[in-house]
């Protein structure tokens, strides 16, 4: 396997530690699809590393990623009229989020690497999750949160794993930049969605919604922020179209919050891409103005004919509430940005019906239970008798 760049396609040597190419543009693995085990997809006993012939790591640090469970959406169905509506739920990984599946390959090649200290820049489940890997793997990790803009679950996470956690006054695209130049000036291995060997772990939702559906897919709809996962998912079924697993592509919708849209804006006004300042969300997994992977991003959207949509923060808090009282299914508030997303769409017939759509919920919701608390008041507490009980519910 080589690392190649998306811009000049110059390769460079897997084990040689670079985040771009010399002219600036992304790189990705290139797997070898010849040396690939393509008759594995049968349905079974579904794990991160079942694809391990797929992947560029060898397993070394698992906390048993992946594997996580795709609801149908039977009740969401019949209340958009929407005939097969699933979800891939990836806050059943092991901290929550679908990180883990960047960071078990990951933090398996800094080992590989010799490499003893990593690092992130962290809106708050990259750093979870960099935190436990590197808790397990027994090297230190160093993660950059925007001062004050975590949510408090994620921030719990990786205090208690070890991590030095070190908020800074900026927000998280001023931390990318302050990550990307420590590892290169102090050896430190950064662990972002630009080190190719994250997304490699996160193409496998790909393989995982084939292996499990036994079909693919007519739209895969998520978040985007810093836009690291899109260009994974899509780079997952390309490789198994490329190797002649499947015979048809998803098309890839990215969904982005209304204050933090760099990408979105730019698709649907028909220009060029252009970084936001300010970004404000309350979905602050999302809170990004500089998608660092937006170039690989946009490749997705465009090859797979899907789109990107904006959603305000009021409609994702209304889909996260869809979502768990309609389907049982606790989602933080970007991940609800992907069904918010999709209810625009149908809404405005920019989708067909009579498709069918796999949500990725990318976090937890038990990360982020401040957004759902602040605007409900418990009521007064009653009397422990049977009388009081009935009142209240009659
Ligand atoms: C819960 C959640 N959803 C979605 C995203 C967006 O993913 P990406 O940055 O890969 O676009 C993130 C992080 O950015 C996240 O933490
Ligand atoms: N939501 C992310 C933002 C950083 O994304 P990454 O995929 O580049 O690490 C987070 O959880 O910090």
């Amino acid at each position: 396997m080589v690392l190649r760049c998306i811009r000049c396609g110059r390769e460079y040597p897997e084990d040689e530690i670079r985040y771009r190419c010399e002219c600036g543009g992304l790189l990705e693995v290139v797997v070898d699809l010849d040396k690939v085990d393509t008759k594995i997809f049968d349905g079974n006993n579904i794990t991160l590393w079942k694809y391990e012939s797929w992947l560029p790591v060898k397993k070394i640090v698992s906390l048993n990623e992946g594997g996580t469970p795709l609801y149908r959406l039977n009740n969401l169905e019949k209340i958009l009229g929407v005939k097969e509506l699933y979800a891939k739920n990836e806050g059943a990984n092991p901290t929550g989020s679908f990180k883990d599946r960047g960071m078990t390959v990951g933090v398996s090649k800094a080992l590989e690497l010799g490499m003893k200290r990593v690092a992130c820049a962290s809106t708050g489940n990259t750093s979870a999750s960099l935190a436990a890997y590197a808790a397990k793997a027994g090297i230190e990790a160093y993660v950059l949160v925007p001062s004050g803009k975590i949510a408090l679950g994620k921030l719990a996470q990786a205090i208690i794993y070890g991590a030095k956690v070190i908020p800074i006054k900026g927000n998280f695209d001023d931390a990318l930049r302050v990550v990307i130049e420590a590892s290169e000036e102090l050896g430190i291995y950064m662990l972002n969605s630009i080190n190719p060997f994250r997304l490699e772990g996160q193409k496998t939702i790909a393989y995982e919604i084939y292996d499990q559906l036994q079909k693919v897919p007519d739209n895969v709809v998520l978040p985007v922020g810093n836009a690291g996962n899109i260009s994974a998912i899509w780079k997952g079924f390309k490789e198994l179209y490329e190797a002649g697993v499947i015979d048809k592509l998803p098309r890839m919708i990215g969904i982005q919050a209304e204050g933090a849209s760099p990408l979105a804006k730019a698709w649907k006004e028909k220009r060029k891409f252009k970084p936001e300042k300010n970004p404000e969300t309350l979905a602050t997994a999302i809170r990004i103005g500089n998608p660092a992977n937006w170039e690989k991003a946009w490749r997705a959207v465009e090859e797979s004919g899907g789109m990107f949509e904006i959603v305000s923060d009021e409609e994702i808090l209304k889909a996260q509430r869809i979502l768990a009282s309609k389907e049982g299914l606790f989602v933080e508030p970007a991940s609800a940005a992907s069904l918010a997303g999709l209810i625009k769409l149908l809404n405005e017939e920019k989708v067909d019906r009579d498709e069918s759509f796999v949500l990725v919920t990318t976090g937890h919701g038990l990360k982020d239970p401040d957004i759902v608390l602040r605007n409900f008041k418990l009521p007064e507490p009653i009397e422990p008798t049977l009388d009081a009980f009935r009142r209240v519910i009659e």
